[in-house]
């Protein structure tokens, strides 16, 4: 049994939530917001929610420090700020959640437990939760997402169950995602792979969740709860998380056994090399630029 906290009770953090008391495998979550209004007010709905259905899992409204004491964390807060992006959405919360995301990972220094990133460009978000917290189990949820995506896409286009398809989303999770096409089989056959329209509805599909929904929510909260589950060592399995690899810090697909994981890129044509490589400059160079920013300000 563990404690799962969740820093942010918006739309990702209500979804968890929700999720990790229908699942069950959890003691109790601890949920902070930025305000507290928000984690009170989610903290007494899932109270009403755990008395109707019988959930054992405990919901409390706890600080960050509180949250130190969790076996994971989950760090999905996102900062005031209008996003007028039409393209590189999730890249425009770079200045607004960067000074946010350094600020709570040096509350974490020296924390042990595994910590998944959400708030966006998460690939940047991570490193530097990592690089301010110097905690070594922590992973961004985009990419597993990304990937789910592709296969129920790629299933829809070729007419297949998308249990017959196999094959990885990488990169960023954002404007440079790489679709590992040649790797990708149906049936465990290699296909050729519709990649155009693969790609537009992968933009598309977002932006209709967001205009209908407001936010996504479940996609992402599912992506991390399987993030946790295997962090944790409840799963093994492969999934794709944002980790560090050669000095980079990208969405690569990680083999976790007992919650141990270890990096398993596929085999990448010519092609899909470059664009990882163009993916992980581009994630460095914002961190880069972002990391100067905070330097200066926080001299
Ligand atoms: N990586 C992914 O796959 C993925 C998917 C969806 C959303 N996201 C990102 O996750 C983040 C959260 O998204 P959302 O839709 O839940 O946002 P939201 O606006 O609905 O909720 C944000 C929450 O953060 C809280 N918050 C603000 N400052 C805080 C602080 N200092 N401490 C604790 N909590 C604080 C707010 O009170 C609010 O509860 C965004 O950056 C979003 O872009 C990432």
């Amino acid at each position: 049994m563990s404690e799962v906290g969740v820093i942010g009770a918006g739309a990702v953090g209500q979804a968890l939530s929700t999720l990790l008391l229908t699942t069950r495998w959890c003691e109790s979550v601890v949920v902070t917001s930025g305000s507290g209004g928000s984690a009170a007010g989610l903290v007494a709905d899932l109270d009403d929610m755990r008395e109707v259905t019988g959930s054992p899992v405990r919901v409390v409204h706890g600080d960050l420090e509180r949250m130190t004491s969790c076996d994971a964390v989950v760090v999905c807060p996102r900062a005031e700020f209008t996003n007028r992006a039409s393209t590189d959405i999730r890249m425009a919360g770079l200045a607004a959640n960067g000074p946010l995301i350094a600020a709570m990972g040096r509350e974490f220094a020296g924390y042990r437990g595994a910590v998944i990133v959400v708030t966006n460009p998460v690939d940047v978000m991570s490193r530097l939760f990592a690089a301010t917290s110097g905690c070594d189990r922590v992973f961004g949820v985009g990419s597993n997402t990304d990937t789910a995506r592709y296969r129920l896409i790629l299933a829809r286009l070729l007419a297949v169950p998308t249990s017959a398809v196999a094959g990885h989303v990488i990169g960023e999770h954002g404007d440079h995602a790489v679709i590992c096409a040649s790797s990708t089989t149906v049936n465990g056959q290699h296909v050729p792979v519709p990649l155009q329209a693969v790609r537009d509805e992968l933009a598309a599909r977002p932006r209709r969740i967001s205009s209908g929904i407001g936010r996504t929510r479940c996609g992402p909260a599912g992506a991390t709860l399987a993030a946790l589950e295997h962090a944790l060592g409840h799963t093994d399995g492969v999934i794709e998380l944002s980790a560090p690899w050669r000095g980079e810090w990208l969405g690569i697909p990680l083999r976790f056994t007992t919650g141990r994981p270890t990096v398993c890129i596929p085999p990448l044509d010519p092609g899909e090399t470059r664009q990882l490589d163009a993916a992980a400059s581009k994630i460095r160079s914002a961190y880069d630029q972002l990391h100067q920013t905070i330097k200066e300000t926080t001299a």
